[in-house]
């Protein structure tokens, strides 16, 4: 595995997600595969969880990490080719990614879907710009279409937290007042067929995810009849793909609540608007799983380094 851009980097899940059990039992034990080798940590958009624990997991394993917020601090990059650049970018990604590869031996990316330009996202324009012009290994850390570290991190977790052999497991849409994109949704779509579980999707009618991954996953528009005898329930908001990046519905009639979902374990990647995505009770009772999920944010994405520099870097 050079880079980890996609779930299907992912060969085998289950022995993944035992190599990930085994670093958040030792997390140090690699701590000297990484030495003197830098991970540059490049971000587009905001970030919490995903900045502080790949982070974290990098000098898990003795990496040196270096972070940059590019869209607010460094020139802006032009992704065209041939551009007549007399415009707001200053620096081509020719150059760009061709310089950062010279001071990290791993490039990390965060680059959300512009949500207004469908081709542009589909094509993941920044993320395969960097792929092709940068020579070291590249890491998604959430692009247009996908977020596998979450994707795999959410393995984990319904894998430490199953009680039964093949569990239900419902991804549900979740009200929100802004766009968002549907990286989130895909990935765990992506993962979920990966996994032996009882997989169903429920999102209000305008609102499937694209049909090239939901495949044959069964989507409902009934969130009641979704919900039935779950046992862990992920939510996401996610902006139309149909009518691309328009809002359609803010009522919050699709929230969840303690009352929808019974006894089941409650997931999302956070962060999470209390009480329009999800009621408090939710997220302050016992079935909830979403800071469990943050910690194991580090595992995922240690084993990930831990692979790319194991085929050496
Ligand atoms: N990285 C996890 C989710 C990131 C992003 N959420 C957001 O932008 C939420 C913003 C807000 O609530 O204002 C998303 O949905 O893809
Ligand atoms: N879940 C997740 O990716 O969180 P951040 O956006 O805070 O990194």
């Amino acid at each position: 595995m050079k880079n980890y851009t996609h779930i299907n980097d992912i060969d085998n899940i289950n022995s993944w997600i035992e190599e990930a059990k085994a670093i958040k039992k030792n997390p140090l034990k690699d701590i000297k595969l990484g030495e003197n080798k830098t991970l540059g940590l490049l971000f587009f958009n905001s970030s919490l969880r995903t900045r502080l624990s790949t982070q974290k997991a990098a000098l898990n394993l003795g990496m040196n990490p270096i972070v940059m917020n590019v869209s607010g601090d460094a020139w802006g990059i032009e992704f065209g080719d041939g551009t007549l650049m007399n415009g707001s970018t200053a620096e081509h990604i020719k150059e760009a990614a061709a310089v950062v590869s010279q001071y990290c031996d791993v490039i990390a990316i965060r680059a959300f879907a512009t949500l207004t330009d469908k081709e542009k996202d589909e094509n993941e324009v920044v993320l395969k710009s960097f792929l092709k012009f940068a020579s070291v290994p590249i890491v998604n850390m959430e692009s247009a279409t996908g977020h596998p570290l979450q994707g795999f991190t959410d393995a984990i977790t319904i894998s430490e937290n199953a009680t039964k052999k093949k569990p239900k497991v419902v991804l549900t849409w979740a009200p929100h007042i802004k766009a968002l994109p549907h990286a989130v949704g895909n990935s765990f779509v992506q993962t979920m067929q990966k996994m032996n579980v009882e997989f169903v999707i429920t999102n209000p009618k305008g609102y499937n995810l694209n049909p090239e991954i939901t495949k044959n996953t069964p989507i409902y528009h009934n969130q009641e009849d979704a919900l039935k005898n779950a046992d862990f329930v992920y939510a996401k908001n996610w902006s139309s793909y149909e009518d691309y990046g328009k809002v359609l519905k803010t009522d919050l009639d699709w929230t969840i609540t303690n009352k929808k979902i019974g006894d089941a374990k409650f997931m999302h990647c956070l962060p999470v608007r209390r009480n329009v995505v999800v009621a408090d009770e939710v997220l302050d009772g016992e079935n909830s799983l979403v800071i469990e999920q943050s910690n194991n944010r580090t595992f995922a994405a240690q084993l990930v380094l831990k692979k790319i520099l194991k085929q050496g870097v």
